[in-house]
C-alpha cells in the first residue's frame, strides 16, 4: 500500500485489491445470498465480534460471528492478525453515511474495501488555530473511492479529520465531470484498540481526550434524569451539507437530507432519495425505550445535537 500525497496524511491505498471477476462473484453473493435488513438507504451487516453501545468496545457477550468464506480472501494482511469487526455496507444511489470518526477508544486500525460503482469521501478538518470558533476554517478533501480498491486510514486520517459521504445520487469529479451514483458496496475493518484509550488529545474527535476533559455526550440509550452532562462539541452549522458534524462516538449524526439541494447537483428534478430512515443511521441501537426520534423529513435546520447511535 502507499500513502496518498495529500492532505489529511495517513490515507494508504492499493488500487486492485482483487479482480473485476473476483468482484463480480462478490457482488453476486451479496445481490443473491445475503440477508439484507429491509429499509431503505445505507444497510450494514456485521461480522467478527459485535459493538456495545455503552462500552464503545465490543461486546463480550455476544459470540464471534464467524467470517464467511468469501470474506476470508478479503482480510487485509498487513495487520499480522485478521480483524475483529468487519461491516459489509450497501450504499445504493443516493445513499450515505454522515462525517464520523471511528471511535478512537474502540479501535485501531481501520481499512475500508471499495466495491462496485465508485462515489466520492469527504474528509473535513476543522482547524481552529488560535482556539476561537471565529478563526476557525474547514477544509474538505474528496477522496474518489474506486471499486477494488483497499484504503487504510491511519494517522491526521484516522483521528484528526472526519470522513464521510454525501447523501447524493452524482459526483462532481475535480475536471467538472458529473458522475453518476450507482449500487456500491463497502468492507470496513476494524482491530480493537487495547487498552480502550487513545492518546490523541483531540478535544473535538477524540472520546477518550473528552472523557478526561469531562465532556460527555448525550447518549440515546442513558435515560433522563440519570445525571448526565449534555454537551455536544458540534459547532452550529451555516451550510447545509456542515450541519452533520463530527462524532466520536460509534455513534450516529443526524444528517439533513438536504445533499441533493446542492448547486453542484445537477439533477435537481431528481426525486430526492428517500428520507433517511432515523434507523439508517442507528440500524442496531438497543434502546427501546428511546423516545421516537425526530421526523426525518424535518431536518433542515442545522442540526447541532449529536446523538449516540449506530452506523458501524
Ligand atoms: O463505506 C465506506 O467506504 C466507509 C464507511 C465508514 O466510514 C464506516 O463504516 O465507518
Ligand atoms: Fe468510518
Amino acid at each position: 500500500m502507499q500513502e496518498l500525497a495529500i492532505q489529511p496524511r495517513g490515507i494508504f491505498w492499493q488500487d486492485d485489491f482483487i479482480t473485476p471477476e473476483h468482484e463480480a462473484h462478490l457482488m453476486k453473493i451479496f445481490q443473491n445470498e445475503l440477508e439484507w435488513p429491509e429499509r431503505s438507504g445505507r444497510l450494514s451487516l456485521h461480522y467478527g465480534y459485535t459493538f456495545d453501545y455503552k462500552t464503545f468496545g465490543v461486546d463480550p457477550s455476544i459470540p464471534f460471528k464467524d467470517f464467511p468464506v468469501w470474506l476470508i480472501p478479503l482480510l487485509p494482511t498487513r495487520e499480522g492478525r485478521p480483524p475483529d469487526q468487519v461491516c459489509l455496507q450497501h450504499y445504493p444511489p443516493g445513499a450515505g453515511i454522515p462525517p464520523h470518526v471511528d471511535t478512537h477508544s474502540a479501535y485501531d486500525q481501520l481499512y475500508a474495501l471499495s466495491l462496485g460503482a465508485p462515489v466520492m469521501m469527504q474528509f473535513t478538518r476543522n482547524s481552529d488555530a488560535d482556539g476561537d470558533e471565529e478563526g476557525e476554517k474547514k477544509e474538505v478533501v474528496e477522496v474518489d473511492l474506486t471499486p477494488r480498491s483497499m484504503m487504510q486510514m491511519s494517522g491526521d486520517s484516522r483521528l484528526h479529520w472526519t470522513h464521510g459521504i454525501k447523501k447524493r445520487k452524482t459526483d462532481t469529479l475535480p475536471n467538472g465531470t458529473v458522475r453518476r451514483r450507482d449500487d456500491r458496496w463497502s468492507i470496513t475493518y476494524r482491530w480493537i484498540r487495547e487498552p480502550a484509550v487513545c492518546d490523541c488529545g483531540d478535544a473535538k474527535l477524540c472520546d477518550t481526550t473528552q472523557r478526561k476533559l469531562g465532556i460527555e455526550k448525550e447518549y440515546r440509550w442513558k435515560k433522563e434524569g440519570e445525571g448526565t452532562t449534555t454537551t455536544t462539541t458540534d459547532e452550529p452549522s451555516t451550510t447545509t451539507d456542515e450541519a452533520a458534524t463530527t462524532s466520536t462516538e460509534p455513534a450516529t449524526i443526524e444528517e439533513p437530507n438536504t445533499d441533493l439541494a446542492t448547486p453542484e447537483d445537477p439533477t435537481p428534478e431528481d426525486p430526492a432519495p428517500e428520507d433517511p430512515a432515523p434507523e439508517d443511521l442507528a440500524p442496531e441501537d438497543p434502546a427501546p425505550e428511546d423516545p421516537a426520534p425526530e421526523d426525518p423529513n424535518t431536518p433542515e435546520e442545522p442540526n447541532t445535537t449529536t446523538e449516540v447511535s449506530e452506523f458501524l
